[in-house]
């Protein structure tokens, strides 16, 4: 089986092709290949698939096993993916890729040279309601609730992009200590599908550092839509404008949340790192 091993600001996948690559026990396949020592290496396993809603499926299951709903860096790969691969015509620059989170996404590639140097997603409308992140808290929008984890008290603002996110706003998000408060926030009991949970410090209105501790995969360099709901969570605090920087320790996305139609967009890189076969 043919693989190419692809990142987004070091957010990094097993990208496999058709519906032949889907294994019966797709959760065993992720576990063993994303082990970095014992197998390929990678946060988790992106299967780029036909759709009969949109250009092609996106489905990831992330390291441990666990499908999620919706992964923003893996989108931009799948995007990079499927043009490098020649699955949509060469001149198409325009795609669309259904998830099964966030249902039809539209996808902008910015081609220079003949190469794919950012791709464009529109992530569509952030849901806020707190049963629907899911949360068990009966509000919208859910902000600055209090949990503990860890000993330590936090307040946090959730947003679903599809899948499941608490961001806590801190002094100093660089340097959290994610492996303390990541693992309790994750399996909090406020969080019935468990959570990505997010730290960010906003440094101007339009400029935030991130670090995230992610649902089944642990602490990732990026998270494209922890990166989206992070914005979100700004504006919805006062803390942010609707455009912005959201500097994850991979690099940098722009985060845009458009009034107009409510969709948020991000923009950012895709990376091939190597193919192989297994
Ligand atoms: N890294 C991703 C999110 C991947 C899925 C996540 N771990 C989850 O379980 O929801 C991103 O870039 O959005």
């Amino acid at each position: 089986m043919n693989f190419t091993k692809m990142q987004g600001l070091g957010n990094d996948f097993i990208v496999l092709f058709g519906e032949q690559a889907l294994p019966a026990d797709a959760a065993s396949f992720a576990v063993r290949y994303c082990d970095r020592n014992f197998g390929i290496g990678a946060d988790g396993v992106v299967y780029v698939l036909p759709s009969d809603r949109a250009d092609y499926m996106m489905r990831i299951i992330n390291s441990d096993g666990t499908e999620a709903e919706q992964c923003g860096n893996a989108i931009r790969c799948a995007a990079k993916y499927i043009y490098d691969n020649g699955l949509i015509d060469a001149s198409r620059t325009d795609l669309v890729i259904e998830t099964i989170g966030a249902g039809p996404q539209p996808v902008r590639l910015t081609v220079e040279n003949g190469a794919v140097s950012a791709v464009r997603v529109d992530m569509g409308a952030p849901i806020l309601n707190g049963l629907a992140v899911p949360t068990t808290i009966d509000a919208e929008p859910v902000t600055e609730y209090p949990v503990e984890a860890a000993g330590r008290q936090f307040r946090f603002t959730a947003v679903s992009m599809g899948n499941p996110h608490c961001v806590i706003f801190t002094d100093d998000a660089v340097h959290t200590n994610l492996h303390t408060y990541g693992p309790p926030l994750e399996h909090h009991p406020l969080f019935p599908r468990r959570i990505n949970v997010e730290f960010a410090t906003v440094k101007r209105r339009d400029f935030a550092e991130m670090r995230v501790w992610e649902r089944g995969a642990g602490p990732t360099l990026a998270c494209g839509t922890g990166a989206c709901a992070t914005l979100v969570a700004g504006v919805l605090t006062g803390r942010m404008d609707r455009r912005g920087i959201v500097s994850l320790k991979g690099g940098d996305l722009l985060i845009e949340w458009d009034e107009a139609d409510n969709h948020v967009y991000m923009t950012g890189p895709a990376e091939v790192v190597f193919k192989g076969t297994i």
